[in-house]
This record gives structure tokens, sequence and C-alpha cells, in this order.
């Protein structure tokens, strides 16, 4: 399975996320190592371009040099029942920050606070707990919302992307004492300098692949001069390792970091996952391995449609991948 230079991957989720319950991709391998290239299939082939671009700095050219051997991560809670939610803090490999994902469709505020409650509960009062609502609120129920929810926090760290744009978290911010995160505004925006320059958050979260590799992402958080918190694209291990290589190459590291995900995957590229051990990820390279991949080898169909988007992502000009 590792004779060639490609491997697509597909596992199931252990919980929804994002809507998904399969998370698949491709790896590939360079000079440099292994690589991976996984966007969402809700990104078309132009936002795709960026993704590639991080894939192929892994696999040709490999990261800039460490400035720490450790990345404190947090726990990824989706938005499951609070038992689980419990459960997951609990099984976290030590984390002491938690993200409670918020906002989710059918659910009900009293969701979210049973949620929070029980993970402050397992984190003890010396943890941290954050929301993330992907963009789900407007200015003003996102004000009556963190005010419930940071309460039944016993507290929030801070609040990832409440409200879909710059203009909207610069007015939330004015109106909540919780510190606000910008996520999608900084990796789905033309401009991501934008949330800085309107003074719309305190702190910004940094995703590899969608924004291009690891050095981009080194370049904009200078400019953007907030502090950074890197974050999974729900990737396998191979893909995480550029998040690592990310966060331990970044001058300042005042936060947690989203790269804890590979718990929420129900298998791996490896026998020696990513996982956490004492709340924290080792900065190390990753190498898939044939065992793993038994398991989480894609079906033919699956690694026929990652072929083709390759293919297709490969053929932009240049120029087009510039602009994703
Ligand atoms: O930040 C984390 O704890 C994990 C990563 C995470 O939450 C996400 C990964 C991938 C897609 C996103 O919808 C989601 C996010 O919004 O941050
Ligand atoms: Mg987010």
């Amino acid at each position: 399975m590792l004779a060639g230079d490609v491997v697509v991957w597909s596992v199931p989720l252990r919980s929804r996320f994002r809507g998904l319950t399969v998370r698949d991709g491709v790896l590939v391998r360079g000079d440099a190592g292994w690589a991976e290239f996984s966007p969402f299939w809700d990104y078309d082939d132009e936002e795709s371009a960026s993704w590639w671009r991080a894939t192929r700095e892994a696999a040709d050219e490999g990261w800039p040099a460490p400035v720490r051997d450790r990345v404190p991560v947090n726990v990824t809670v989706p938005a499951v029942d609070a038992a689980t939610a419990r459960r997951i803090v609990l099984a976290s490999g030590g984390c002491r920050t938690a993200k409670v994902k918020v906002a989710e469709p059918g659910q009900s505020l009293s969701d979210e606070v049973a949620r929070l409650e029980a993970v402050r509960d397992a984190l003890g009062p010396g943890g941290a707990v954050r929301v993330d609502a992907n963009a789900a609120w407007d200015v003003d129920e996102a004000v009556r919302r963190l005010a419930v929810l940071d309460r039944a926090a016993g507290g929030l760290e801070y609040a990832e992307q409440p409200v879909p744009t710059v203009e909207d978290l610069a007015a939330l911010r004015r109106r909540t004492h919780v510190p606000i995160a910008a996520d999608e505004s900084i990796r789905r925006a033309a401009d991501p300098l934008a949330v800085a320059r309107a003074g719309a958050a305190d702190l910004v979260v940094l995703k590899v692949q969608p924004l291009g590799g690891v050095r981009a992402c080194l370049e904009l958080a200078e400019r953007i001069g907030l502090p950074v918190v890197v974050s999974s694209a729900l990737e396998s291990s191979v893909g995480l390792a550029a998040g690592v290589a990310l966060a331990a190459a970044l001058p300042e590291l005042p936060y947690a970091c989203g790269l804890g995900t590979g718990r929420l995957l129900a298998a791996d590229v490896t026998l020696d996952p990513l996982l956490p051990v004492d709340g924290a990820l080792p900065v190390r390279a990753v190498v898939p391995d044939e065992a793993a991949l038994a398991a989480a080898v894609a079906p033919d169909d699956v690694a026929a449609r990652w072929r083709e988007r390759v293919r297709r992502v490969c053929a932009l000009p240049a120029r087009g991948r510039d602009q994703a």
C-alpha cells in the first residue's frame, strides 16, 4: 500500500463534527517527507489551492526549525450530550483546556449549558474553557448567549468566531467581556489582515492547510500581530504534524492549540498517532504505516474522487492558485 507516493485515507469520526461522520484525504510522499492534502468537500478547487501549497511545502521543503519541543493542546468537545462531553474531557490525555462546540443546528441553549457545566466539572477549576460557534449568531444573540455560556463554563477563556463578519466581531467585542478569537474571518477571508485593522479580535486561529503552509502562517502571524492559536483542520496525524510544526516555530505560544483532534478520528494512518500526553503533543515527524492503513485506506470510489481532485487542483493556473 505504501509502494506508491500517494495514499488515500478515509476514517469514521467518533462523533459527528462539522456535519461530518467520515474524514478523508490524501497523503503524498516527497523528498522532505509525508504530507497531507485534505480540504473539506465543501471547499471548491480554487479554495483548495492553498491547501495544496501546504501539502507541497511539507512534501518538498519540510518546515522551519522549532523553538519548543512540545505543544500544549485543548481537547475538542463536539456538540455531544453532557455525559459524553465529560467522558471526552476525562479521556483527553491530560488536556487542561477544552474547546466546546456550540450553536449546533437542532440544539438549544440549555443543551449547551449542560455541556459546558459538564466540561467545567470534568476539568476542575484550574482548567480553561473556550467555545466555538462557527459564525452562527448575530451580534445581539451572541451578547445574550455568551453571558449565559460564560456563567455555565465558570468563565470562558474566549469565544471563537461567534459572529460572521469582521464588522460583527468588532461590534461584539465592544459589548462583551469574553475575549474574541477570529477563525473563519482569517482562513476564509480575502483579506486576513482586516481583523487586526478593525480591532475585531483579541487573538486569531491559524490553520496550516487553508492558509497555505507553515511559512505562510508564520508570516501572517507576524503581520497580524495578535496572539495565535494553531488549530487543525481535522487531519490525520500526518496533517496534524504540520500544525505542530507551526506551533513549534511561533516565537510566542500563549494559548493551548486546537491540535488534539486525533482523538476525534476512529482510526489513523499510523500506529503511533499524534495524541496528547500530559496535555501536549510532541514535536516530531509522522510517517504512515502499512498496518494502520489497513484500517484507514479509502474505498476505491473515494480514492478515485481524491485522485481526480488533486489532478484538478494541480491543473489550476498558478495565478488562480495564488489568489485562492
Ligand atoms: O480547534 C480545535 O479544537 C479543533 C479544530 C476545529 O475545531 C475545527 C477543525 C476543522 C474545521 C472547523 O470547523 C473547526 C473549527 O471551526 O475550528
Ligand atoms: Mg473554529
